[in-house]
């Protein structure tokens, strides 16, 4: 497999158009002044797939989209040529809120439900991914489930995909999560923040040593790969045979909305290129940090991003045994 005839699919039950709002020192509860506003096409598996097209890869973007204002998302599939295998249904993409406070380097996210979805698009969408499993090999169900779909919809995908031969990757919350991650086939890549993996596992979390124990726990279940990303303190990856922490440099923050899909999005070209855990740490959270240094699912160029490859700081995780 070289990385130029790896084929990815992103699926996006829950799409989203994030309205970014700027508003320096805003106080909960108050009436603050912002100083703009930028609306994005976005949701997890939308922007791994504007990232891997940035990086090259070519990617097909599935999932549900509002047929009333799917503008945007057009737009941006255009734009990076990412093939857009979206069923539409009726009605309009939820909008997300990302309030950016610029002086604090700090972003509030109120993510919204989203549109129910509906018995006829779940069908068509069945259809599509099945004809999809012919021509592509890697597979990325990432972001919430939207009403209207049952919290096992990936659990059950996942056995199918991988039962088809495919990489499967996973970035989900709540419920969804917790299924994905108590059935007997499990996705090949798993990428929780920390709080997402605490609520799926239903404990909390304390040191390295627990988070590194709660990854090994899935290893041993079916995974091959578990990222658990810890915002500016970085990641801990761990493989069956190895563990590394990845801390990015300090950089100035836009905004930290899609630094969780960059990582999955610099993984998944990791595994295009059979890299190395470490090196594979190295370029996951690359494309974070460029990822947060701009709005919108946009990767700096190349140089950019080469920079800051050489500027993250990897160290193993003593005492792995393997799993
Ligand atoms: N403030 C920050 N400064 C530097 N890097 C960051 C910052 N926030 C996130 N990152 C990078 O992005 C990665 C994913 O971020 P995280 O917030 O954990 O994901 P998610 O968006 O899924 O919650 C982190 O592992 C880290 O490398
Ligand atoms: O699908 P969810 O969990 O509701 O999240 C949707 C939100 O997540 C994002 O994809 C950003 O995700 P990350 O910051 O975790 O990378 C936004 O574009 C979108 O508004």
């Amino acid at each position: 497999m070289s990385a130029a005839s790896l084929h990815v699919v992103t699926l996006t039950l829950n799409p989203a158009l994030d309205l970014t709002v700027h508003a320096d020192g805003w106080r909960q509860g108050e009436v603050n002044s912002g100083q703009g506003f930028q609306l994005d096409a976005g949701g997890k598996g939308v922007n791994v797939a504007a990232f891997l097209a940035d990086w090259g890869l070519s990617v097909t973007a599935t999932g549900l989209l509002g047929d009333e204002n799917p503008e945007a998302f057009e737009g941006l599939f255009r734009a990076k040529s990412v093939h857009d295998a979206f069923v539409r249904v009726p009605g309009s993409t939820r909008v997300g809120i990302k309030l950016v406070d610029g002086a604090a380097q700090e972003t509030t996210d109120i993510n919204l439900p989203g549109l129910a979805a509906i018995p006829q698009a779940l069908a068509e969408l069945d259809t599509r991914l099945s004809a999809l499993t012919a021509d592509h090999t890697v597979f990325v169900l990432a972001g919430s489930l939207p009403p209207g779909v049952d919290a096992g919809f990936y659990a059950r995908l996942t056995a199918k995909l991988r039962g088809a031969g495919c990489f499967v990757a996973l970035d989900t919350s709540g419920p969804a999560l917790t299924a994905a991650l108590a059935a007997d086939v499990l996705p090949d890549l798993v990428k929780p923040n920390i709080h997402e993996l605490e609520a799926a596992l239903g404990r909390s979390l304390h040191g390295e040593a627990e988070v590194l124990a709660a990854a090994r726990e899935l290893l041993r279940r079916g995974a091959s790969l578990v990222a658990v990303s810890q915002g500016e303190q970085g990641a801990l990856l761990v493989s069956s045979h190895e563990a590394v922490r990845a801390r990015p440099p300090h950089v100035n923050v836009k905004s930290t909305v899609g630094a969780g899909d960059a990582m999955v999005a610099g993984l998944i070209s990791a595994h295009a290129d059979r890299l190395g855990l470490t090196d594979a740490a190295r370029r996951a959270t690359a494309f974070s940090v460029g990822a947060i240094t701009r709005l919108g699912a946009h990767l700096p160029p190349h140089a950019e991003l080469e920079k800051f490859v050489t500027q993250v700081a990897v160290e193993a995780v003593e005492g792995v045994e393997t799993a």
